[in-house]
């Protein structure tokens, strides 16, 4: 029988002759065998049973067309995506992704990323993602409405509450999740939980807005515990300013943090006595407008064109929460001479793969996304649970599952790296428990 490494190199070299010009998709393959080899020498069954090229090919892939048409009544034309990727532990779960860099490579990242991180959250999802490459700047309300009740109308075809259910992500938050459930209903009946994030009156959860940043800064704090560290007088820099961005920087500043820097994809704010999340809240949530509008309310803050990860200042932890590939091997080494000892990441695959082996090198605290930012879709599952159920939990009961869903998540993957002679690699150690977990279930239930 092959070896295991001879097994991995050639299914990523199988992959690399297929989707050639995938390239997130095949960074986010790299990653994630380059931890896996040694587990798979102890499993060869795993081998035997080519678990690796099944697993890394989605379920299925839909692709469709969304004619919508503009407030000068023009007809436009977007192209539609749902990845379902893996349904072997629970109906396919993930977001969809409302920006004009969207395609197939981006889809499939997203897709195989989510199936791992639902599975660590230890709730009933598989994995799956979606999107299009429509662009919800500078449109209308009346426009995003559109656009999304024509998008529904395909996807509704293929989702259901037992079957797949999207929720947000960049560019898809209450607003649109709110026209996109309208429509559902509007074709089928009243389903709860066949979207999630949904706004509270229509079913949503209390938290889930949260969720995934308020998770992030959960998860950081277990592993500063484990180093003997807090937030506590720590300079923080968040990239992003949308929901995953605001929210964590909340929860920096109330477990004693200050967060002095934060971006968007033009520029970044410095603000030596920390962001102010009501203002960041009112510029970006409410008025939707660019992070310069932040400074008419705040003068004493500058603003910089360019990417965060150049800011001047030093600083001790950096949560990247913008999106994939933010910093690449420049960016990591100068976030390492500004005396940063951990990167916690709240996007999805923010470091390029060799900005990951920066911090290895460097011998820093790494939280991988997998791991990090799973907070937002255990508490879409905590949603989904609460429909079925018919009833609501309180804010406080919902922040109370979400932070011990985090600690288990931190434990996961402590206690497998310890297991896998890999000790303090929290990259490792996500990638191997979620692995096992799903392959041992993609085993049992026979070649499908
Ligand atoms: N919303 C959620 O529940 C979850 C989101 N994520 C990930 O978190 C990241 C952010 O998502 P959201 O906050 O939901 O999106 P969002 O649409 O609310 O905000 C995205 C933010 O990132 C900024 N941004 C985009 N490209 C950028 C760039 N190149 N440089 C600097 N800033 C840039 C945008 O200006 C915006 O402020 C994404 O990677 C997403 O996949 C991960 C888990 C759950
Ligand atoms: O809440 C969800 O279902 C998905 C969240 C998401 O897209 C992600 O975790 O990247």
């Amino acid at each position: 029988m092959q070896t295991a490494t001879a097994y991995v190199n050639a299914v990523y070299e199988k992959a690399c002759q297929k989707d050639t010009e995938q390239k997130e998709f095949l960074q986010a393959l790299k990653e994630f065998f380059d931890t896996i080899t040694p587990v798979l020498a102890q499993h060869p069954q795993l081998i035997e049973e080519n678990i690796l090229e099944r697993l890394i090919e989605p379920e299925r892939i839909y692709q469709f067309r969304v004619p919508w048409t503009d407030d000068q009544g023009k007809v436009q034309v977007n192209r539609g995506f749902r990845v379902q990727y893996n349904a072997t532990i629970g109906p396919y779960k993930g977001g969809l992704r409302f920006h004009p860099s969207v395609n197939q490579s981006i889809m499939k990242f997203l897709g195989f990323e989510q199936t791992f991180k639902n599975c660590l959250t230890g709730l009933p999802i598989g994995g799956g993602k979606g999107g299009s490459d429509f662009d919800p700047k500078g449109k209308s309300d009346r426009e995003v409405m559109r656009f999304c009740q024509s998008f529904m109308t395909e996807l509704q075809k293929y989702i259901g509450p037992d079957q797949d259910v999207p929720a947000g992500d960049i560019g898809v938050g209450s607003r649109e999740i709110g026209y996109l459930f309208g429509q559902y209903k509007k074709i089928n009946s009243y389903q709860a939980g066949v979207i999630t994030g949904k706004p509270i009156p229509m079913g949503g959860s209390l938290g889930r807005t949260e969720a995934t940043g308020y998770g992030l800064v959960y998860f950081a704090n277990e592993m500063l515990k484990e180093a003997n560290q807090s937030f506590k007088g720590q300079r923080v820099v968040v990239s992003g300013s949308g929901n995953v961005a605001i929210y964590a920087i909340k929860k920096v500043h109330e477990l004693g943090g200050t967060v002095i820097a934060c971006s968007d994809s033009n520029g970044y704010i410095f603000d030596k006595n920390g962001i102010d999340v009501a203002t960041l809240k009112q510029v970006k949530e409410v008025e939707r407008k660019r992070l310069t509008a932040y400074l008419e309310k705040n003068p004493k803050a500058t603003y910089h064109e360019g990417n965060v990860w150049q800011l001047e200042a030093n600083f001790t932890i950096a949560l990247p929460c913008a999106t994939q590939n933010e910093i690449d091997e420049v960016a990591a080494k100068h976030i390492l001479a500004k005396g940063v000892f951990a990167v916690v990441e709240g996007a999805n695959m923010p470091s390029d793969l060799a900005a990951i082996a920066c911090y290895h090198e460097a011998g820093i605290l790494y939280g991988p996304s997998k791991a990090a930012n799973a907070g937002g879709v255990a508490v879409s599952a905590l949603e989904m649970s609460q429909n079925n159920l018919r009833l609501s939990w309180t804010l406080e009961e919902v922040d109370e599952k979400l932070k011990e869903i985090m600690k288990t998540i931190f434990l996961t993957c402590r206690n497998t790296a310890k297991a896998y002679g890999v000790a303090g690699n929290y990259l490792s150690g996500a990638n191997i428990a979620s692995f096992l977990k799903i392959a041992e279930a993609m085993v049992a239930q026979g070649v499908v």
